[in-house]
C-alpha cells in the first residue's frame, strides 16, 4: 500500500523577477513501512514538497495523497495520518512541555493520551523537562519537543524535515533510535537531511532532488553499488593538477578522488607524483552516499533553469 503519493506535482512561485519553478513534475510513491530519504542541495525544493504534503502550501498542479487521502480534498483525514517535524522551531512560549503535548493531543481529538505522552517524554529524553516552560529550554530541547509534538497522535506516516540540523550527537542518537523503532513497528518515515551519513545509515530508498526535479530515485544499496566503487583519500598541502582538481572533493587538506578500480588508483597516484603533489596518510575506501550525491549533482550541472 502507498503511504505517500506525489503525482506530477509542480509548484510555481510568482516573483518580481517572473515565474519561479520550485517543483517541476515530481512523481514519487512511498510505500507503507519504508524509511525514505529526500535529498538535495539548498533550494532544491524539499521543504516545498513537504509543505504541500502538510497542506501548508498548495501545488500549482498535480495530486498528493497520504494513505489514499488527498491532501486537499480530504485534508483532515490526510493530516490525521501525518506527523510532521518542521525545520523551523515554532512553539507557544506560554506552556510547559507536558501542556504543549496535551494541547496538541486535544487538537487531534485525543483525550486520555497521558500514557503515550509519558512514553514520548521518556524516549526523547524529556522526562525531567515535563514541567519546564518552553522558553527556558535550549534549542536542542525545543527540537525534542517538536518531535514529540509531531508524534502525539501516533501518526502512521512521520515526516522529518532536517530534524538534526544544529543538534548535538546525543540527541541525534536518541532521536534515530526512537524513529528507527517506530519504523520497525510499521510507521513510514520520510526524511530530508543534509547529513548524508545519517541518510545512508537509515534510509532504504532515496530520491535526489535538484532544481525542483527528481534526478535520482533508487534503493540505497543499489545506489551505493552503482557508484564508482572506491575513493582514493589523502592529505596534502600541495595544489592539485587542474584535471585532478575537477574530479576531487577537497576539504581543507583532505582530498578525495573517486576511482573505479585498482588500476585507476595507480594511475591517480602516478598523476599526482607527476604533478608534484606529495600525498600523506593515503587511504583507499569504499564510495559512500556523499560521493554518489556529489557525482549525481555534478552530472546535472547546467541542466534545469
Ligand atoms: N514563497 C516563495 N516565493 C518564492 N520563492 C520561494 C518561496 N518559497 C520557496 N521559494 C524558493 O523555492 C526554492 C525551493 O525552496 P525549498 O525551501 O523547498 O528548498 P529546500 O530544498 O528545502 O532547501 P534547504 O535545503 O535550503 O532547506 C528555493 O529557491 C526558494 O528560494
Amino acid at each position: 500500500m502507498t503511504a505517500v503519493s506525489f503525482q506530477s506535482v509542480s509548484k510555481t512561485y510568482t516573483t518580481p523577477k517572473g515565474d519561479f519553478h520550485a517543483l517541476q513534475n515530481v512523481s514519487l510513491d512511498i510505500e507503507v513501512g519504508e524509511f525514505f530519504g529526500l535529498l538535495g542541495p539548498n533550494g532544491a525544493g524539499k521543504t516545498t514538497l513537504i509543505s504541500i504534503l502538510a497542506g501548508l502550501a498548495r501545488a500549482s498542479s498535480g495530486r498528493v495523497s497520504v494513505l489514499g487521502h488527498d491532501v486537499q480534498g480530504d485534508f483532515s483525514a490526510a493530516r490525521q495520518r501525518l506527523g510532521i517535524v518542521p525545520q523551523e522551531l515554532v512553539f507557544d512560549p506560554f506552556f510547559n512541555v507536558r501542556e504543549t503535548l496535551q494541547l496538541q493531543s486535544g487538537y487531534f481529538g485525543l483525550k486520555n493520551n497521558d500514557a503515550w505522552i509519558d512514553e514520548l517524554l521518556e524516549s526523547l529524553g524529556l522526562a525531567d523537562k515535563a514541567t519546564a516552560n518552553l522558553r527556558q529550554l535550549s534549542g536542542g530541547m525545543k527540537r525534542r519537543v517538536m518531535v514529540a509534538q509531531a508524534l502525539v497522535h501516533k501518526p502512521p506516516v512521520i515526516v522529518l524535515d532536517e530534524p538534526t540540523a544544529g543538534v548535538d550527537v546525543e540527541l541525534r542518537q536518541t532521536l534515530w533510535q526512537f524513529i528507527a523503532q517506530l519504523n520497525k513497528q510499521g510507521h513510514t518515515v520520510l526524511l530530508t537531511t543534509h547529513y548524508l551519513e545519517e541518510a545512508e545509515a537509515l534510509c532504504s530508498r532515496v530520491a535526489m532532488l535538484k532544481r525542483g526535479q527528481i534526478v535520482t530515485l533508487s534503493r540505497m544499496d543499489d545506489l551505493l553499488k552503482s557508484a564508482s566503487s572506491t575513493v582514493l583519500q589523502f592529505k596534502t598541502d600541495d595544489a592539485l593538477p587542474a584535471d585532478l582538481a575537477t574530479r576531487a572533493r577537497v576539504t581543507g587538506r583532505i582530498v578525495q578522488i573517486p576511482a573505479h578500480d585498482a588500476a585507476d588508483v595507480e594511475q591517480l597516484l602516478a598523476a599526482l607524483r607527476q604533478g608534484g603533489v606529495r600525498p600523506q596518510e593515503v587511504e583507499i575506501r569504499r564510495a559512500d552516499l556523499e560521493d554518489v550525491f556529489i557525482h549525481v549533482m555534478q552530472q546535472q550541472q547546467g541542466g534545469g533553469q
